[in-house]
């Protein structure tokens, strides 16, 4: 069985904790430890408060769930620990200086990275974009207020322009705008609106290409500890995780 140190123990961390199927949880870090302790209370992984010591642990797969930062911060150091990574703050990868390094110490290493498709539908299909036309790629995120840490009575919008801007301002908010851009191997363009109307995180992608047109709307549930994070982003890490030993991969 596929065994995995859990980078980040908040609201993700704690779904894969009670929710992962096929693999087993060994070391949990968090810059909270105590955090770490309670993720390690319930599944018996070990919790560490160092970093070194989390890394120099026996396990296959760094996963991270912490923050586009802590992404920046660790994913070199996973792999040349002999990790491969699934990093869930994508965000980090708008950085492209960062991101070819990354794909290089891995290559050069043997190393996989793994990026979840998150809070939305269609990065499968949207992979045709790197060696088909895209003339257009728009994402529209609407959350509420609250999801935003922030008050507004009318719909406001937040911000308009590319995604590897957006992420820079809403990094808790906007992972899924640079998943999008790896996925189609081009610019996204981005709106950011807040909403008091609204009660999900609603996701509209809108593409245009040689291929035809798609329109695409997630309206997702807010998770139970974290209403910036849809409840359907940690599905899709639990899923990814369970599906890596298979040997049958299905999509694009
Ligand atoms: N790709 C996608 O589609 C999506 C990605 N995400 C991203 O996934 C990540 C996890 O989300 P979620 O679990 O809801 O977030 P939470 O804030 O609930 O949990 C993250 C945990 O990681 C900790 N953490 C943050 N930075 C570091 C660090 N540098 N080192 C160690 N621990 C750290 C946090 O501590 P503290 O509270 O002190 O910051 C917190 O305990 C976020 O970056 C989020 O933006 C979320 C939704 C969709
Ligand atoms: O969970 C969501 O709806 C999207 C999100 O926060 C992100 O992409 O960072």
């Amino acid at each position: 069985m596929l065994t995995i140190g859990l980078l980040g123990c908040g609201n993700i961390g704690n779904i894969i904790v009670k929710n992962h199927v096929g693999v087993e949880i060994v070391a949990l870090f968090d810059q909270m430890p105590g955090r770490a302790e309670e993720l390690g209370r319930l599944c018996g992984a070990r919790a560490f408060a160092n970093i070194e010591e989390f890394f120099n642990q026996e396990f296959d797969i760094v996963v991270e769930a912490a923050s586009v930062s802590a992404a920046h911060q660790y994913a070199m150091a996973a792999l040349e620990h002999g990790k491969d990574l699934v990093v869930m703050s994508v965000g980090a990868f708008a950085d492209e200086g960062f991101r070819e390094d990354l794909n290089d110490l891995a290559r050069r290493l043997g190393r996989r990275i793994y990026v979840p498709s998150g809070a939305i539908f269609g990065l499968d299909n949207l992979k045709i974009g790197q060696i088909s036309g895209i003339s257009k790629l728009l994402l529209r995120s609407t959350k509420n207020p609250r999801s935003l840490n922030m008050e507004t009575t009318e719909r406001t919008l937040l911000f308009s322009g590319q995604a590897n801007e957006c992420i820079r301002h809403y990094p808790k908010n906007t992972n899924v705008s640079v998943a999008l851009e790896l996925a189609a191997g081009r610019p996204v363009e981005v709106e950011l609106w807040a909403d008091p109307a609204v009660d999900r995180n609603v996701h509209e992608i809108i593409i245009e290409g040689d291929f035809g047109e798609a329109t695409i709307t997630v309206r997702n549930r807010t998770s139970p500890d974290n209403p910036a994070t849809s409840y359907l982003a940690a599905l899709s890490i639990v899923t990814l995780l369970k599906n890596l030993a298979e040997p049958m991969r299905v999509g694009t």
